[in-house]
């Protein structure tokens, strides 16, 4: 309601009141102030100096539930609303009729007594007499309850997450930031509890989302019935909770709430006719020991979070002081990963791959290695995950085939031929969208025939069987590239997806073949295997060969490729084009296996320093 139209109405009602003096018994004037206030749809009212009420509209009488405005006579505030509002709007009155001036745009709050809530915006201002006395006030107040609801409910979606109702992490940091500014002040603790679901992607995978959304709806009704009220409960997104113990007040009632969140989470839950069982992983911070603001707390309960991960899940871990080295260390490791691929601290060694009836090198698998200045070099395993969180894994992994295909291609023109190299492929890269297009290009650029590419898969990455999996699948196999399913057998869902996906080649993870000499199952699971992959009409590659045991098992089971420290390690190029350049076969299908199966060092050594031990 603008100053306008409530100067306006004053001057309707003046006029009438004018003509009714000078012709009271123009019935057409009183008409029309009945007519309005019959109908205008704001509330509008007259008070005395009393603030008694004189006259209301109808709407008015509607919205404070009368079935008569005439009923409002005589009544006060207090006689209608609420203590709070009424005492407001008490003073807000007096306040007018001692200044003479008006209250523009005044929001009033109704909390009726079923609960309901209401809200008003209301312009008031002083009424005179012909003498210019003020003789009481009149106000019009506008129903803006549609809308504050509706922006109640905005700043809820804001700050609530949507599938569980729990605050986000925007509300938690506050919250948080509340708590922490409590405890410093009656100097407690606070404790942080990050909780993550294990297992919780497999849910995903294998029952569908719309089961996963049930199961986390289900996990924050029953952490939130095992914490205490004062326990502040979010998710975060995905399967990650945070809770906040605000007052930790002795010893040992962090460990209390950890074991009852992990012991609620354990108990299974029925979901559309399916048993789910999950277990949950738990990070603990505290504040002041371990971080004195929220995102380190938040950060430093994470990192906990998956120490408990490492050791298996279900259980909990609390942030260490070995933690915060290995949580600084990966910061600075991230901190140096930022151009290292343009300060040319990146390399790709090669490992060749071997035939196990021949001896022939059948290609080379292409291995980063990262050359740090202090540190020298960084195994890929620690390094690529913290690629993959910086976002520079697409970059990087285009180098690394770039590269490798370059690699190749100049060992040609140097008369090494080999027949194929394998290049990894990350997650990132192979969801980023246009990863067809890019090694098109990149075989294009560089010249290598598409059926010289293989590329490799890790079984976790390919564990989701959706169709986006497999037609980006089936682009790369349209370029005329195979691909390799790499670390077989470590995932656990390979047997429902190996039938879809178009791949060529498996990749038996070193793990089984480590113990096939000591221990008689591992020994049958990598039998089965590859058998599996034999009667797929897949070819099979084992991995980590280290012995001539393992050797001779492959060869005897019929796997027809192996790679491993036996013949080479990962080799910088020039290394491995001298071991590929003298490389000899061996002469017969059963090379004499030497007496004893070298220890992995002196292999590692002779393999490194010495041409093919195959000779
Ligand atoms: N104990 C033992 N190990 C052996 C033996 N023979 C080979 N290895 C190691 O096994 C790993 C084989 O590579 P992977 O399974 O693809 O596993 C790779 C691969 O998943 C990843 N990786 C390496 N380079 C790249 C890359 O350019 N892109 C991506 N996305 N991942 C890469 O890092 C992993 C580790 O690479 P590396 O440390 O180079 O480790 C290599 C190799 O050095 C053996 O006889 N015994």
């Amino acid at each position: 309601m603008t100053m306008v139209s409530s100067v306006s109405l004053l001057l309707v009602i003046r006029i009438i009141a004018l003509r009714s003096k000078q012709d009271s018994k123009n019935q057409i004037d009183h008409d029309l102030l009945e007519a309005f206030l019959n109908h205008i749809p704001d509330n509008v009212f007259f008070k005395d100096r009393d603030s008694r009420f004189v006259r209301i509209s109808r709407a008015m009488a509607d919205y404070i539930g009368l079935p008569d405005p005439k009923l409002a006579e005589g009544k006060l505030d207090s006689d209608i609303f609420s203590p709070e509002h009424a005492g407001q709007a008490l003073a807000d009155e007096r306040e007018i009729i001692r200044t003479g001036q008006p209250q523009i745009g005044v929001e009033e709050k109704e909390t009726w007594p079923d609960g309901r809530e209401s809200w008003v915006l209301t312009n008031k201002l002083p009424l005179t007499d012909h003498c210019g006395q003020i003789i009481g006030t009149m106000g019009i107040a506008r129903n803006i309850t549609d809308w504050k609801l509706a922006e109640q409910r905005l700043q809820h979606m804001a700050l609530h997450d949507a599938l569980t109702g729990l605050p986000n992490r925007v509300l938690l940091q506050d919250r948080l930031l509340q708590a922490i500014a409590l405890a410093r002040r009656s100097k407690n603790s606070v404790a942080v509890l990050m909780v993550d679901l294990d297992r919780f992607k497999n849910v995903n995978d294998f029952f569908g989302h719309n089961v996963g959304d049930r199961l986390l709806v289900g996990v924050a009704a029953r952490l939130r019935a095992t914490l205490r009220e004062s326990d502040i409960l979010a998710r975060l997104g995905g399967d990650e909770f945070v809770i906040v113990v605000p007052l930790v007040l002795a010893d040992g009632d962090v460990e209390t709430v950890a074991n009852k969140v992990i012991a609620a989470l354990c108990e299974p839950f029925q979901l559309e006719g399916h048993t789910l069982q999950i277990g949950t992983s738990v990070g603990i911070s505290l504040f002041p020991a371990d971080g004195a603001d929220a995102t380190t707390l938040l950060q430093f309960s994470d990192a906990a979070m998956y120490e408990a991960k490492k050791k298996g899940g279900g259980t909990y871990c609390f942030f260490t002081s070995e933690l915060a080295n290995a949580l600084r260390r990966r910061q600075t490791l991230e901190k140096n990963l930022h151009g290292a691929c343009s300060r040319g601290e990146f390399a790709v060694h090669y490992q060749p791959l071997i035939s196990t009836s021949s001896g022939q090198v059948t290609g080379v698998e292409a291995l980063l290695r990262w050359n740090h200045p202090e540190e020298g070099l960084i195994s890929p395993i620690e390094f690529i995950p913290r690629l993959e969180d910086l976002g520079l894994m697409v970059d990087v992994g285009d180098w690394v085939l770039k590269t490798a295909c370059l690699q190749i291609m100049s060992w040609r023109k140097k008369g090494i031929t080999i027949p194929r190299v394998a290049v990894n492929v990350s997650a990132q890269q192979f969801y980023r969208g246009d990863l067809a297009r890019s090694v098109e290009q990149i075989l294009c650029e560089t010249g290598l025939r598409p059926d010289c590419l293989e590329l490799e898969l890790t079984e976790s990455l390919t564990l989701d069987d959706s169709a986006i999996t497999i037609e980006i699948m089936q682009s790369l196999k349209g370029i005329g590239v195979s691909l390799s399913l790499d670390d077989f057998g470590t995932g656990w869902s390979s047997l429902s997806y190996l039938r879809q996906f178009p791949i060529d080649r498996l990749k038996i993870d070193k793990s089984f073949l480590r113990d096939i000499s000591s221990d008689p199952a591992a020994a049958r699971i990598a039998r089965s295997i590859l058998d599996l992959g034999n009667n797929l009409g897949l070819s099979c590659i084992g991995e980590g060969v280290e012995t001539w045991v393992q050797r001779e098992y492959l060869y005897e089971q019929g796997c027809e490729e192996m790679q491993g420290f036996l013949f080479s390690r990962a080799l910088p190029p020039d290394d491995c084009g001298e071991l590929l350049r003298s490389w000899e076969p061996w002469k017969t299908e059963d090379p004499e296996i030497p007496e004893t199966s070298l220890p992995i060092e002196e292999v590692s050594l002779t393999r490194v320093v010495g041409p093919a031990i195959c000779s």
